[in-house]
């Protein structure tokens, strides 16, 4: 029973590649939520996800995933999850209705809610107009869109999302975003990784970074701002934009400081103080820029 409310439990899991060891000993157990892995190019999250989905063994250690072990439980787990990869795994002979249909149909949707979940998805994503066209005529970002279309017909208990919106304009974005909420709402757990740290501070109950081979950060998007810590004090001009960022250690004494400073030159200056974004917390953690 000490697995049945975990979502995702690793114990000590490595894997590499040849030389490379990428994943070194992962320990981590995640509850039902919105999850998102974030870390620099390379760092190892799709290994993670290929991993956790089943696609891929670790070298060692142990990954049980909605408490089913990722190895042994490999038939049953498939029936439970849903991945959708960086590359677009639609079939380009079918149209995107009978993509989507065949998809419902799998994961067992009747043929009735199955048309009528593809048409309320082919609309989301505004493929209505092209519903009917073979996938080999659609651009790149439509069959992205339709990828994810697909691995949300159905209810699973536990979605995968490979840096699902890489490429998607604007609209689209907030499409899936919105999709992912309603489908975490109604129970799905979500298991993202992204390159957009807004969308991990606006999606996820749980942010992870990747760093390394190791998780180096681990919680809420305004935790991992707390722990790297530091506000800064922004002045204003008379339009109410940003002129000038001065940063402190966070502190009340460093900011009085500061801030008397900042008084005895420019008494009339407007400021205002706000926390680290997601972004510096990344490049904090993990030395780098997010994308
Ligand atoms: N099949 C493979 N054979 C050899 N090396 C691999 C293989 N798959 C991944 N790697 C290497 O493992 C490391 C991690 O790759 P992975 O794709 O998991 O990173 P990522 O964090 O998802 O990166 P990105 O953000 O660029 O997608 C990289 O150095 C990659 O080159």
């Amino acid at each position: 029973m000490r697995y049945a409310e975990a979502l995702i439990e690793l114990d000590g899991l490595t894997k590499g590649f040849g030389k490379h060891e990428v994943l070194k000993g992962l320990d981590l157990r995640l509850p039902p939520g919105i999850h998102a892995l974030l870390g620099p190019n390379g760092a190892g999250k799709t290994t993670l996800v290929n991993i956790l989905s089943t696609l891929t063994s670790a070298d060692s250690g142990a990954a049980r995933v909605l408490g089913l072990d990722v190895r042994r439980d490999r038939k049953h787990l498939q029936r439970l999850i849903s991945l959708t990869g960086q590359y677009a795994a639609v079939d380009p002979r079918l149209s995107g209705t009978e993509n989507l249909l065949m998809m419902g149909r799998l994961f067992g949707l009747t043929r009735r809610d199955a048309a009528a979940r593809a048409a309320d998805l082919l609309d989301r994503f505004e493929l209505a107009g092209a519903a009917g066209k073979l996938v080999s005529t659609y651009s790149g970002g439509m069959r992205r869109k339709l990828d994810i279309a697909a691995s949300l017909i159905a209810q699973p208990k536990l979605i995968f999302l490979d840096e699902p919106t890489t490429g998607l304009d604007t609209r689209s974005r907030q499409a899936l975003w919105n999709e992912i909420t309603a489908l975490a709402a109604a129970g799905t757990s979500i298991f993202l990784t992204t390159q957009y740290l807004e969308e991990a501070d606006v999606l996820a109950d749980r942010i992870l970074v990747l760093n390394g081979g190791h998780i180096v950060a681990d919680g809420t998007a305004s935790q991992l701002k707390e722990h790297v810590g530091g506000s800064t004090i922004q002045l204003h001009d008379e339009h109410g934009r940003v002129t000038e960022e001065i940063p402190t250690h966070g502190s009340a004494a460093d900011l009085s400081r500061r801030l008397t400073a900042l008084a005895a030159e420019r008494p009339g200056v407007q400021v205002t103080v706000r926390k680290p974004t997601l972004d510096e917390v990344f490049l904090k953690l993990t030395g780098k820029k997010a994308a």
